[in-house]
């Protein structure tokens, strides 16, 4: 059987590859198309192309042909594709950093909006300070060795009596955290590859303005602004199987968490930098693609997203 060929071109050399069914129902799934419904739309797509007697096509044009039966069956899923499309055509790599204060789900949006843009690396910055524990010992930086809540004591200055001490730790800590968080970011420049960053030591002010002020570079802030509903969440968590965290914990310090989350919040506004609330999850990521579109996103541009 003679195979349809897919023509595209990455950093400006031109590559075939055979169409596949699989590949496009995957980036039609990621655009939240039910599975086996976007395996019936692919082998739809394959049927029309084999009816035209096409036998090479460019991938712009299959996009533009699937973009416009997708329209015909479903404008919201068509939608979400053209976003996300416009997202992969771009020539540089994209660094997404999630931050908010402990629990509000900067490791869950990671994992899910990795996915839908079909990005391989992802890192939390907690792993990131573990591994900076293992080079820089407790003495010398008492602070990496605490959590972002619990950081004030560690703090080797007393605080003034009007100031916030767990506010006063949590600067010390995320300041600390963030050389190892600009380290992955520049790697990830130099290398060119796409990667999610995500968790409580993303805070906006405190990474490098000129790493955070590139195009390709997005930074967020989710937050939960009902108390309960942010409990909630270390409830769910810790029912995970694998979790090891004990609830506890995170119960015993939930003032400071909070206070934590209201500064993140504070800074995001100050810096620009938007701030989703994240109740549900689809709801969370759909905004969070729609900005990354609006800054980063090109109709024009060709060439893949480097994942
Ligand atoms: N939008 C959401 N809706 C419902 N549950 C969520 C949502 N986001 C996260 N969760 C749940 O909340 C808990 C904490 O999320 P997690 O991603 O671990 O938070 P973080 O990494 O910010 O500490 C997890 O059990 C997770 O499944
Ligand atoms: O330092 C902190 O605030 C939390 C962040 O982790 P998340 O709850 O955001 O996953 O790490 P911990 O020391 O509790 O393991």
């Amino acid at each position: 059987m003679k195979l349809i060929m897919v023509e595209g071109e990455v950093s400006g050399k031109k590559y075939e590859e055979p169409f596949s069914k699989g590949v496009l129902a995957r980036s039609l799934t990621r655009a939240e198309m039910d599975p086996n419904k976007a395996y019936t739309f692919a082998s739809q797509i394959e049927a029309h192309l084999k009816s035209e007697g096409v036998d090479l096509i460019n991938l712009d044009d299959l996009i533009r042909i699937v973009l416009k039966k997708l329209r015909e069956e479903d404008k919201e899923i068509a939608e979400k594709y053209g976003l996300w499309k416009s997202i992969r055509k771009c020539k540089e790599p994209l660094i997404i950093l999630i931050g908010g204060a402990s629990g509000v789900g900067t490791s869950s949006i990671a994992f899910e909006l990795a996915n839908r843009l079909g990005i391989r690396n992802m890192i939390s910055t907690d792993m990131i300070r573990e591994v900076m524990r293992k080079i820089v010992s407790k003495e010398l930086l008492p602070t990496l060795y605490e959590s972002s809540y619990t950081a004030f004591s560690s703090l080797r200055i007393p605080t003034p009596p009007e100031s916030d001490e767990v506010l006063i730790g949590f600067r010390d800590h995320v300041d600390t955290v963030s050389v190892g968080v600009e380290a992955v970011i520049e790697r990830a420049l130099k290398e060119g590859i796409s990667i999610v960053i995500e968790g409580v030591h993303i805070v906006p002010g405190f990474i490098k303005e000129e790493l955070v002020s590139k195009s390709n570079v997005s930074m967020f802030v989710l937050t939960l602004q009902d108390e309960e509903i942010h409990k909630g969440r270390f409830y769910s968590r810790c029912r995970q199987m694998w979790a090891r965290r004990p609830l506890e914990r995170y119960m015993n310090y939930f003032g400071a968490i909070r206070r934590t989350h209201k500064y993140i919040e504070g800074l995001a506004i100050k810096n620009h930098v938007p701030v989703v609330e994240n109740i549900d999850v689809t709801t969370t990521i759909d905004s969070m693609i729609e900005h990354i579109t609006k800054t980063y996103g090109s109709e024009e541009d060709v060439g893949e997203i480097k994942s």
